[in-house]
């Protein structure tokens, strides 16, 4: 008989990398040995991509080189082009996402390879191809004109023009730049490990990402960032406090807070709470800002629970002017440099992934005719 199980895994080891390491009780994160305080804010996402990806920060030949590759990415394919009006009017955004990328590999001139090569140049269009199909969707549902991406300008850049439909400031490119080096990879999190469960039975990376986006939607992972939103944007900023003592005394989770591997401060989080003050301020209404700096003391101090990344990512976000309802899409445009960059280490050592399971239903049941059931 099998062992008992770890409910939801906690505690064991279900790969070996060389992308991420977290150490939960300290609060580090590293990405491939650099610490996230040394990356943010220093590193561009461009970088980051090329760190998780290829193993080494760019010289500047190399981040030429691989921006250019980005540039040519941005090519959606036929299907997208054809399909993203009706998806957009029907589709919520992280479904239209799983649906769009998905239209993406028709059109992928290595669709049918897993080879070191094609899987880098894959992982490149797909980092390339995010930011877009994002912005196509929800230009598409409101019926307008995507603006072109710039090719002199970064995805952070591009994606927040193409989103606000304003020309963001260098201050908010900087930050929103931060936000996508933050995401972008975080050990064996659900949707990597849905990736790479995806991508070790050999299938391909777009089908791992596919399976990526569609784990990241949900509320306890990715989609707590849009319900942080959502929860401020319900509470009165005078009676903070009391509310949140109330859901917790009702037995209800707050979104963004909490964490399977930190025990403490998620590194993540000091950064988008400073952002998430300067922007508050600069916005000349921090109230978002506050209420959550109060939600934050409560949650503490009724429950020991520390805030995550989602949770000022979410007024960061908001602060720069994203619709709350594309929170989520925007984790999945930093953490697609993630997912490739762990699909590509899968499939260079695989092994097809495949627990075991702990039977707890009825034994010894006797088959009896349709007629006498
Ligand atoms: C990018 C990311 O994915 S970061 C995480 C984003 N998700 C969220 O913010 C959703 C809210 N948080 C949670 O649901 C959890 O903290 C998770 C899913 C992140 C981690 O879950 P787990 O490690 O399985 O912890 P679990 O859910 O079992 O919680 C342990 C205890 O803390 C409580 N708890 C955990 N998080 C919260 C929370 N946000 N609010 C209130 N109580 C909480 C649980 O109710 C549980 O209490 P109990 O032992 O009295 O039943
Ligand atoms: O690691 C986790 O479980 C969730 C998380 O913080 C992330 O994916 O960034």
């Amino acid at each position: 008989m099998a062992d008992k199980p770890t409910k939801g895994l906690a505690d064991v080891v279900a790969a070996s990398t060389a992308l991420s390491d977290i150490d939960g009780k300290a609060g580090l994160l590293f990405y491939r040995g650099y610490d996230i305080h040394d990356l943010a804010g220093r590193t561009t996402f461009e970088e980051t991509a090329h760190l998780l990806q290829h193993g080494t920060l760019p010289n500047r030949d190399q981040l030429a080189e691989y921006g250019a590759e980005l540039v040519r990415g941005r090519a959606l394919g036929s299907l997208v082009e054809q399909n993203v009006v009706e998806i957009a009017e029907k589709q919520e955004p992280m479904e239209a996402l799983r649906t769009l990328l998905s239209l993406t590999s028709a059109d992928d001139p290595d669709k049918d390879s897993n080879a070191a090569d094609a899987n880098l140049r894959k992982a490149a269009r797909l980092t390339a191809l995010q930011p877009i199909l994002v912005a196509r969707f929800h230009a598409a549902r409101r019926g307008v004109e995507a603006p072109e991406p710039d090719p002199d300008k970064s995805i952070a850049a591009n994606f927040l023009r193409q989103i606000t439909g304003k020309e963001p400031t260098p201050r908010e490119v900087e930050i929103f730049d931060e936000c996508l080096v933050l995401h972008a990879d975080h050990t064996m999190n659900a949707s990597t490990f849905a990736a790479r469960v995806c991508a070790a039975t050999l299938s391909d990376m777009h089908s791992a990402v596919v399976a990526a986006i569609g784990t990241l939607k949900g509320p306890l992972h990715g989609g707590a960032n849009e319900q942080v939103m959502r929860t401020l944007e319900t509470l009165d900023p005078t009676g903070v406090a009391d509310a949140v003592r109330a859901k917790l005394a009702g037995g209800e989770k707050i979104m963004g807070f909490g964490h399977r591997v930190y025990k403490t401060e998620d590194p993540r989080a000091t950064h988008l709470r400073r952002m998430s003050e300067e922007l508050g301020e600069a916005s000349g209404d921090d109230t978002y800002y506050r209420m959550s700096k109060e939600m934050e003391e409560v949650v503490f101090a009724e429950k020991g629970l520390y805030p995550n990344v989602d949770f000022y990512a979410a007024t960061v976000y908001h602060f720069l002017g994203i619709p709350t309802d594309l929170f989520t899409p925007v984790f999945s445009v930093s953490r697609m440099a993630g997912w490739t960059a762990h699909v590509i280490e899968q499939h260079a050592d695989n092994r097809l992934i495949r627990p075991d399971s702990e039977y707890i239903g009825a034994r010894d049941q006797k088959w009896v005719h349709i007629d006498e059931r």
